[in-house]
């Protein structure tokens, strides 16, 4: 066996180590493996345990780690042990219990000082004027104007009383200790009489000294522990008013008291959530207040699931730079951005926010009535529909009656079971009519069959054009009514009485779910005219706008459900014909203004602040139809969810108040309807040629209702569809006669032809 280079010898005094050999050794035994040249499979066998030379300190066998390490320098330690002392988490709980005791001490101190003060002074009436001031309310700054100098008169005069006091305390003093003694005299005299004692005259008056006398003993034995106790008491005072204020740096105070999730609403939570908006004006009018900061907010009313409030802006804040900062009020209000809504109330430059308790509007709202009311029947005319609940928690009723509807929203947030949830309690009328186009087509309208007169199902070009025929079908409804009210001489137009009396009248409400597939179609019909599109050669598109023009006088009204509106799926037209407008959750602001309309969204209607997915059903109503407070653009409803298999059995009820109603899948197209190139070569007359200007005259004055809107480009696409496009002669359009007559004799040929085989 090997053993380790290490070199020593043996003198009469012990064992000389040759150093340089035993470093070498101590840093290889550090490492814990055997010297270099030590055999892999030999034993390491160590160095016994030698008696070392003085001043010499040798590694132990058993332990190979330097057995000294030298020491940090005393700073270094001192600095450590600091930190630690700082960091250690008992340290920081008594900074904080030592920080938030003094504060309370200190700062209830300076509150009791400010009341003490406010209550002496004009402070509190100067501070009332600033608020007022700030608020631009100067008729109550002048008020309190008049108070302060009214105090001040009074304290004028309470001082001028103080400098002829003491002559008065004296001569009154005087005047009571002469009237007092006289008093115990003649008392000592008639008692002296009684007793037959002359000592007894003055007995009433030794009473009353021994009585003084006593009380100046009880006061010196009691005085020193009240001398003693007084200043705790003062500072037990201080303490306990702090502490109700919690009037400590917020980092000092329990967790338990710094969160405010949840918190109830106080006039200083939302005043404190204004100031910190990022408003610079709104910030510095309610510093200006200071504590009557609340002079800006009205009473803090229960609404439902959570609490409203009025709040009026100090001038040079407006209402809508309020509304721009909803995100960052709901998050100073610890709630969520959809938690708090943010209304123009009527008076001037005030909004009303709505702040819901915290997770409130997580909950779901129960069941419909129509679903639980198996008794529940409708009336067009004097009846509203119980859509949900609006965010106070009342029950949301809208009233339908001659009113065109249109409800928007991202896809799968609730469109189909809300417009379908309004036909069903509808269809409780048996005197209205339904006719329904679902362009989706999954059967979410299928429990209309035997209910509606007509139910077109499916998304294809097939049903957009049997959509299509179906309006076109109302409109001429429309017409024949119009017609015979105009016969009938009615100046009433059509009431309940005659709805309920003559067929001719009763309720026609068109359905379209889905409307944006009946303007994104792309197909042609024979005569040359889009089914889909926004032009006015666009079938679907005019038989919508003549229905919005003119139908609610009449009883038709259409009901259309599209998806997320843009100027391609949801023409304007179209979007303001509607007299009810109503959106679900949407992408953006610039959805939401097309949706509902810029006055909806100016005066707070938020749709695109909805959540995609959990606020699925609650929709944003404009409009006609849902009653809004004065000044208010548009309410927020959390409709019931009805089910497709509750809707059936609510649709089953329905039918049967009705006799059978037999439902077709489509509607034969008209016979008769307008024929633009026929039209064109009528107009054109006996002319050769005509300017297309000329043409699209003569076409609205011969069929305005048809014509009226038409341009250029109307024209044009019908007349380049027949191959018969104007062209240009003399520098101006113009429509040639003989194409239009072989367009229009080819045509006929075709149709012929088809026909025959
Ligand atoms: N009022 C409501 N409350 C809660 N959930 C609802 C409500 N209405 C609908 N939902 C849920 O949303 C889903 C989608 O509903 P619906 O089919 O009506 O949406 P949609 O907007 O018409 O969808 P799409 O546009 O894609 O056809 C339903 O299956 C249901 O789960």
């Amino acid at each position: 066996m090997n053993q380790p280079h290490s070199t020593t010898h043996e003198t009469p005094g012990g064992v000389v180590v040759d150093l340089g050999k035993a470093r070498a050794a101590r840093s290889t035994a550090a490492t814990a493996t055997a010297p270099a040249d030590v055999e892999p499979d030999s034993v390491y066998v160590a160095p016994p345990q030698r008696a070392p030379l003085e001043g010499v300190v040798l590694p132990g066998p058993a332990d190979p780690r330097p057995s000294v390490v030298p020491k940090a320098p005393a700073w270094v330690r001192g600095r450590r042990a600091v930190r630690v002392f700082l960091t250690d988490e008992r340290t920081r709980t008594t900074a904080r219990l030592v920080v938030r005791h003094g504060s309370y001490v200190v700062r209830g101190g300076g509150i009791l000082a400010k009341r003490g003060w406010d209550g002496r002074s004009t402070a509190r009436y100067e501070r009332m004027m600033r608020t007022a001031e700030a608020a631009g309310l100067h008729e109550q700054a002048l008020e309190w104007e008049v108070r302060a100098a009214a105090f001040r008169a009074a304290r004028h005069q309470r001082r001028m009383d103080l400098l002829t006091s003491p002559i008065r305390v004296a001569k009154n003093a005087a005047v009571g200790t002469g009237a007092g003694i006289a008093g115990l005299l003649g008392l000592g005299v008639v008692l002296a009489i009684a007793e037959r004692d002359i000592t007894d005259v003055v007995t009433p008056i030794m009473t009353v000294i021994d009585l003084i006398r006593w009380a100046v003993v009880f006061v010196s034995i009691v005085w020193g522990p009240l001398v003693a106790i007084a200043p705790w008491a003062a500072l037990l005072a201080m303490w306990s008013v702090g502490r109700r204020r919690q009037a400590a740096p917020a980092w000092t105070l329990p967790a338990t008291q710094t969160s405010t999730v949840g918190e109830p609403i106080t006039p200083s939570i939302v005043v404190k959530a204004l100031r910190d908006l990022g408003i610079a004006p709104l910030r510095n009018a309610i510093k200006d207040m200071g504590d009557a900061g609340a002079g800006m907010l009205g009473p803090i009313r229960i609404a439902g699931c959570g609490v409203e409030v009025d709040v009026t802006l100090p001038s040079g804040v407006s209402t809508n730079e309020v509304q721009g900062r909803r995100r960052k009020l709901a998050e100073n209000l610890s709630r969520h951005e959809h938690e708090v809504f943010i209304t123009i109330a009527a008076a001037a430059r005030t909004v009303r926010l709505w702040i819901a308790d915290s997770g409130a509007l997580d909950e779901p709202i129960g069941p419909s009535p129509l679903v639980t009311d198996h008794d529940m029947t409708a009336d067009l005319y004097t009846g509203r529909a119980p859509w949900g609940q609006d965010l106070r928690g009342d029950a949301a009723l809208i009233s339908v009656l001659q009113r065109h509807l249109l409800i928007t929203g991202l896809s799968n947030q609730g469109k189909t079971a809300a417009l379908r949830a309004l036909a069903l309690w509808l269809a409780l009328d048996p005197t209205v009519e339904f006719r329904i186009a679902d362009l989706k087509g999954v059967g979410d309208w299928r429990m209309f069959d035997g209910l509606a007169t007509v139910l077109i199902q499916g998304p294809t070009d097939n049903e957009v054009m049997e959509a299509t025929q179906m309006l076109e079908e109302g409109v001429r409804e429309m017409e024949r009514r119009i017609a015979l009210v105009k016969a009938s001489g009615a100046t009433d137009g059509v009431t309940r009485e005659v709805a309920r009396t003559n067929p001719d009248f009763h309720p026609l409400v068109l359905v379209v779910d889905e409307a944006q597939m009946a303007f994104m179609c792309p197909a042609v019909g024979d005569d040359k005219r889009p089914y889909g599109g926004t032009k006015a050669t666009s079938r679907y598109f005019m038989a919508g706008r003549k229905l919005h023009n003119q139908g609610r006088a009449v009883n038709v009204t259409l009901w259309q459900g599209t998806q997320d509106p843009t100027n391609e799926n949801l023409p304007k037209l179209i979007r303001e014909g509607a007299h009810i407008r109503a959106s679900l959750a949407l992408g953006s602001e610039e959805q939401a203004r097309m949706a509902l309309g810029d006055k909806a969204i100016d005066g707070g209607a938020a749709p695109h602040k909805l959540r995609q997915g959990a606020d699925r059903g609650t929709v944003v109503v404009a409009g006609d139809g849902v009653k809004l407070a004065p000044g208010q653009a548009a309410t927020t409803i959390r409709t019931h969810y009805i089910t497709g298999e509750q809707a059936a059995e609510v649709a089953d009820r329905a039918k049967a108040r009705r006799a059978g109603v037999t439902t077709l899948t489509a509607v034969a197209p008209a016979e008769g309807g307008p024929d633009p190139l026929a039209d064109i070569a009528t107009a054109l007359g006996d002319a050769v040629r005509l300017r297309t200007q000329e043409v699209l005259q003569r076409l609205a004055a011969a069929n305005p209702g048809e014509y009226r809107e038409w341009n250029f480009g109307d024209l044009k696409s019908v007349l380049e569809g027949a191959g018969a496009a104007p062209y240009k002669s003399d520098g101006q359009m113009v429509v040639a006669r003989a194409k239009v007559l072989s367009a229009l004799a080819e045509r006929d040929a075709d149709t012929s032809d088809g026909d025959g085989e």
